[in-house]
């Protein structure tokens, strides 16, 4: 979704991983998030070892938007079986939604169809990336 903190937390990463010299690349793809830009997203996905689906969880205004957008992407029957990571991105902002909410909201649970991970971030203070880190190489294509 747009202005979720997708390309700040790609620099975090990117950062992170120059400062461990063992950590093996990992190909990330920062998409637009802009509305009209959306219609792109699933070529991207097809292949990806991962997708991960970053949002402003200080933002709850979007959170139905990204509940139909983030389902409507997972529908695609090439992506089916490819593991989900939610990013509730920007905890360090008062009232926050937390893990439990953004699940309910993004309505998590019904997505039975691949592993579904969520995890609450900050790229900003640089909150739970090194877990985001371990979950991505984990994950990565080898
Ligand atoms: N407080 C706070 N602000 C953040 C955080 N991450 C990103 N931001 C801010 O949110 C705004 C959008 O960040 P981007 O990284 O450009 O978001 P994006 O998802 O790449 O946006 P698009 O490319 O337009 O879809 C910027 O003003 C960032 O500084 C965070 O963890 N906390
Ligand atoms: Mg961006």
């Amino acid at each position: 979704m747009q202005n979720a903190g997708k390309t700040s937390l790609v620099n975090v990463l990117t950062d992170n991983r120059f400062s461990e010299s063992m950590i093996p690349t990992l190909k990330v793809w920062d998409l637009a998030g802009q509305p009209r830009f959306r219609s792109i997203w699933e070529r991207y996905c097809v292949g990806v070892s991962a997708i991960v689906w970053v949002l402003d969880s200080a933002d709850r205004d979007t959170f139905p938007t990204a509940r139909a957008e983030l389902h409507a992407l997972l529908d695609k029957p090439e992506l089916r079986a490819i593991p989900l990571l939610v990013l509730a991105n920007k905890n360090d902002l008062d009232d926050h939604a937390t893990v439990d909410e953004v699940i309910k909201a993004l309505a998590l649970s019904t997505i039975t169809n691949r592993e579904v991970s969520c995890y609450s971030i900050s790229a900003k203070s640089s909150r739970n990336i090194d877990i985001t880190l371990a979950w991505l190489m984990k994950r990565a294509a080898h």
